[in-house]
């Protein structure tokens, strides 16, 4: 069930009028609550409109951020391929780039502008704090939440260079399953006609490579900074619940979380982990704005979840 709660218009806040609190909400630290709790303020508010002031994720509305966008999927749809990926799987599986903390590659992000998105241009660390900012609000007893929050896209750090500087197309944008069909509703999908992986009978049908239901753990997805996030918190031995691990691999697979493609790949646990998917996409999409977090205000807060999530050092 849904609750639309109308509030008052206050000072500042042109674009707000309806909150929405849903059946989602969740705020006793055991996960899923049936009754919801209507709350009238302090909670997050869903706006209508981006950094720019237009909706979010519109590939094909006319903007200072289109032209650079469409030529990001472009050159991805052509580069990703079911080799590539097996390849940079086993690549960066040996976690031997790096050894540092969690919040040193929070810091390392402060120069990175993710080219794919249509929506943002600030520097990822402030997405990474508007991110949890906005989810402990609604689900203020999650801390495994918030952490994932600040986590999930710290796999950017592929583009440094000490990282091998990887292009954008490696490490940022949607993805989208490799050894089987490209389901239509992948953002500009005409790309995908240059990629020879789109003619190789072995990659193209339905299945591909796979069987039905046979888990989203055993799909090859394309590369980048889910993927490598995924490992790194895996095999550094996080203990953040499987929810968390989830939601880290697969906020950027739209086709699967928002358009409902793939479902015959999913099994019944995907499917479960799914709705938590659909809760932090709220978070990660809908908290972008100009508005700036003050980062040392809010610092000790996170080290201490990451404390007690993560070891001190991790392996990159
Ligand atoms: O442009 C964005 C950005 O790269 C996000 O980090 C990713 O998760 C999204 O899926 C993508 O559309
Ligand atoms: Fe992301
Ligand atoms: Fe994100």
């Amino acid at each position: 069930m849904t609750v639309i709660v109308q509030e008052p218009l206050l000072e500042g806040d042109e674009v707000n009028q309806t909150q929405i609190v849903s059946e989602e909400k969740r705020g006793n630290g055991d996960g899923p609550s049936e009754s919801d709790i209507l709350q009238l303020d302090g909670g997050f508010v869903t706006p209508d409109s981006n950094a720019f002031g237009h909706s979010f994720r519109d590939y094909d509305k006319e903007s200072e951020r289109r032209a650079g966008v469409q030529e990001f999927y472009r050159i991805n749809h052509i580069n990703q391929t079911y080799e590539y990926v097996l390849s940079k799987r086993e690549h960066y599986g040996k976690l031997d780039k790096a050894v540092m903390s969690i919040w040193e590659c929070c810091e390392l992000l402060n120069e990175f502008v993710d080219e794919s998105d249509p929506d943002l241009d600030e520097p990822q660390i402030e997405h990474l704090l508007q991110t949890a900012e906005a989810i402990r609000k609604d689900y203020p007893n999650e801390d495994w939440l918030h952490l994932t929050g600040l986590i999930h896209d710290l796999g950017k750090v592929l583009l440094h260079p000490s990282f091998g500087e990887e292009p954008q197309w490696a490490a940022v944008g949607d993805t989208y399953p490799l050894g089987c069909a490209f389901d239509e509703s992948i953002v500009h999908y005409e790309y995908f006609n240059e990629n020879p992986d789109f003619y190789n009978p072995k990659y193209n049908t339905k299945y591909g490579v796979y069987s039905e239901k046979c888990g989203l753990e055993n799909v090859i997805i394309s590369w980048g900074h889910d993927e490598y996030m995924h490992m790194v918190a895996k095999m550094n031995k996080t203990t953040l619940p499987p929810a968390a691990l989830f939601i880290i691999r697969f906020h950027s697979f739209y086709a699967m979380h928002r358009a409902g493609a793939y479902t015959h790949l999913m099994n019944d646990e995907d499917k479960e982990m799914l709705e938590w998917v659909k809760i932090f996409n709220k978070y990660d999409l809908y908290s972008k704005s100009k508005v700036r977090v003050d980062v040392e205000e809010v610092k000790p807060y996170y080290q201490s979840l990451i404390d007690k999530y993560f070891p001190s050092k991790l392996r990159w």
